[in-house]
């Protein structure tokens, strides 16, 4: 690193000391003016590193080709659709005692009341599902005895009566069980996204940069939590399914121990069709989502507030156009398939089923025929192995879906355990709310995935009071630089402390609330105008007035605000009704009043003002910088418009994560390097305009 000529006087702490450098500073960038008019600076302005590209194809393609399913197939997002077609049966029933499982701790932990309540009404109904089939079976006994039919049908009459009652009790059974699971699914859902939530939004900056964790948690959010809101009902629906079932076995062992036997040639036909079909449907559900999910990028761009401007100015809508239909129609010709496909297979299903049915009623004719079963019995078996079948193919159905559900909510769950281990350092020791030094000792930092450093040796001490540069070319990591100071991230080598203290000793959430930070590219929170202000201190809801008045004074925000309708209570959205829309440098004040707002002993600028307009960036450098409405507060400014930069205590020339020149505005010009020849290019463009306006 070149470094100035730097006396200790030139970290200048108070107030006089910061005016009276400024005084010499600016001195010293006049005289240097004149060097830059007669050219010699000019001179050593750095080149930009080159990297060969060669020229790109003549045609290409969009998002998607046609038959190039294999990309499509093995995408991300489709990690378990289509996974209950791919399973075996062994495997769907394998997995379903671990999923009811957790679906009941999921229940226990939401609502205990609800989930017993929800389990013995379930187990009720299903018990009087079996009385009512037994009821059936003496109503018939009765019509098929002997004698003549008014009297049948009076002995009839009282078993009559009592399979209305038992299907009225049914019914307020189930009723129970519909509130029950009603009021299970939301509070499941609701604790599922809270933890969700809570865990995403609090992991380490770095695992939100790495595009795993991000597709990861796409998918939990996309899937497991539209999943996790079905999985209550599957379990229910096969748990009611499954019990009927067994009610059903009880009454066939009841009537004849030997019509037991019918049920496994009645049902699993039925079952293995059952099976098929719900393997064809799963398998076409998965390949028509691939598809929609395409189609659905190009109409999220010709629907897309933020898109609109652009595409019409480009007039690409016609080539977007083309691109969905073109994409529609593969759609539309992939879905009549699916649709034949599914009907043949449903033929074959219902023709299997048939032929089991057929083999049934055959055994149970020979069975009347040589008198093992009254007739009566076996009207009541026929009626019993009918409910059988149909809750035989609910219950297929209901675990093929319960199977990948499971896969999709164990994805969000597991998302959620390796968040737990993302989340940041808890030391149980919070960071000091005044500093006076930040010290970063030969820091390293490379982002995950990367193979070169953004910061390759970073050493500096911050004093309080000071307000300091970061200057360099793009790329060259001075906002990587601050975001380390703002305990954004932790170096990968290296050290920084504050007052001596390394910040590993802190909690990470205390130290950076000890730090204000105004980023590049502010969040344009879609809140009131005063809530944007306050979430700096980590809240929408409350505001310290006179704070707040002061900090957008300081910022120039409070003219922003003054001009909204309804000032403070203005929504900055326009995708809410009465949304209001403010521009990228009315943004920009807003968010150093932000940062202002924080009052924090740490104050990082990456270019605030880089979108204002002259007046409003003098007025932010004066209030902001220059005023110090905290004079303790160190100050680093992150600025390409070097004029800014010149009353700074000190400025740090960064480039490919090295500091390579370090000191004040005049040393830096008298060393004649990188910091000289940016400026005196950028002062040359003012100079050239001065010279052809005289
Ligand atoms: N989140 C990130 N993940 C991976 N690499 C990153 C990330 N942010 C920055 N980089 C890389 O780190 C290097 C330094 O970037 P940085 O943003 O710190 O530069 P800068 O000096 O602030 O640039 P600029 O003047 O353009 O804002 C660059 O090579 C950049 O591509």
């Amino acid at each position: 690193m070149r470094s100035a000529p730097a006396d200790g006087a030139l970290h200048v702490a108070s107030g006089a000391g910061w005016r009276r450098g400024r005084r010499i500073r600016r001195e010293a960038a006049m005289s240097e003016q004149t060097e830059v008019e007669n050219g010699e600076a000019a001179a050593e302005v750095p080149r930009p590193r080159a990297e060969v590209l060669p020229p790109p194809p003549a045609t290409t393609s969009s998002i998607v080709q046609n038959g190039d399913e294999e990309e499509m197939v093995e995408a991300w997002w489709l990690l378990h659709q289509g996974a209950a077609a791919r399973a075996s049966v062994w495997q769907i029933l394998g997995e379903l005692p671990r999923t009811v499982r957790q679906v009941g701790g999921f229940a226990w932990r939401a609502n205990r009341t609800a989930t017993v309540a929800l389990v013995l009404l379930q187990t009720a109904s299903a018990v009087l599902s079996a009385f009512g089939l037994v009821a059936t079976v003496g109503v018939a006994q009765h019509i098929f005895a002997d004698g003549p039919t008014p009297d049948r049908v009076r002995a009839a009459a009282p078993q009559l009566l009592l399979v209305v009652v038992l299907l009225s009790l049914r019914a307020a059974l189930e009723y129970g069980v519909t509130v029950a699971q009603g009021k299970l699914t939301p509070l499941i859902r609701a604790a599922l996204e809270r933890d969700f939530y809570r865990l995403t939004s609090h992991v380490k900056l770095e695992a939100v940069d790495s595009p795993t964790w991000q597709d990861e948690c796409y998918r939990a959010r996309n899937q497991g939590l539209h999943y996790a809101r079905q999985i209550v009902g599957h379990v229910v629906t096969l748990a009611a399914a499954a019990l009927v079932l067994v009610g059903t076995a009880s009454v066939l062992a009841v009537l004849h121990p030997l019509l037991l036997l019918l049920l496994p040639l009645s049902v699993l036909p039925v079952g293995a069709a059952a099976v098929k079909s719900a393997k064809a449907r799963f398998h076409s559900f998965r390949r028509f989502n691939e598809m929609s999910r395409r189609t659905d990028v190009f109409s999220w761009l010709m629907l897309d507030r933020d898109t609109a401007a652009e595409l019409r100015s480009h007039t690409a809508q016609r080539a977007l156009l083309d691109e969905h239909a073109r994409l529609t129609e593969q759609i539309t010709a992939e879905d009549i398939r699916l649709n034949l496909a599914e009907a043949r297979m449903s033929l074959i299903g219902r023709s299997a089923g048939g032929i089991g049915t057929g083999i049934t009623y055959v055994v149970l004719g020979l069975m009347l025929i040589h008198g093992w079963l009254p007739l009566a019995a076996g009207a009541g078996a026929v009626l019993a192995l009918q409910s059988a079948r149909s809750s035989m193919t609910r219950v297929v159905d209901v675990a093929h879906l319960l199977y990948e559900t499971s896969l999709w909510v164990g994805d969000l769950l597991e998302h959620q355990q390796r968040c737990r281990s993302l989340l940041p350092r808890r030391t149980g020791v919070a960071a000091p709310d005044t500093i006076t030094t930040i010290t970063l000792e030969d820091v390293h930092y490379t982002y995950p995935g990367k193979d070169t450093p953004a910061l390759a040796g970073i050493s500096l001490t911050l004093h309080a009071g000071q307000t300091v540069a970061f200057v360099g070319a793009n790329g060259s990591g001075k906002s990587t630089c601050s975001k380390l100071l703002a305990g954004l991230y932790d170096p990968t080598d290296g050290e920084i402390r504050w007052d001596d203290v390394p910040t590993t000793h802190y909690d990470t959430e205390s130290l950076q609330a000890q730090v204000a930070s105004v980023l590049q590219d502010p969040t344009r929170y879609p809140f009131s105008a005063l809530s944007n202000i306050t979430v700096s201190r980590g809240t929408l809801t409350r505001a310290e007035p006179q704070r707040v008045l002061d900090a957008v004074v300081a910022s120039g925000a409070d003219q922003v605000i003054a001009g909204l309708p309804g000032t403070w209570s203005a929504t900055l959205s326009k995708r809410f009704r009465g949304g209001q829309e403010l521009s990228a440098g009315m943004w920009a004040k807003v968010a150093v009043g932000r940062g202002e707002y924080k009052d924090a002993p740490v104050l990082l600028l990456d270019e605030p003002t880089a979108s204002m307009d002259p007046r409003a960036e003098h007025a932010v450098y004066q209030t902001v910088l220059r005023g110090k409405r905290r004079p303790d507060r160190i100050t680093v400014l992150i600025s390409h418009r070097l004029a800014s930069v010149i009353d700074c205590d000190h400025i740090y020339v960064f480039d490919n994560g090295k500091i390579i020149e370090s000191g004040t505005h005049q040393e830096l010009l008298t060393l004649k390097g990188e910091y000289a020849a940016m400026f005196a290019l950028q002062a040359a463009g003012y100079q050239a305009t001065k010279i052809a306006d005289t």
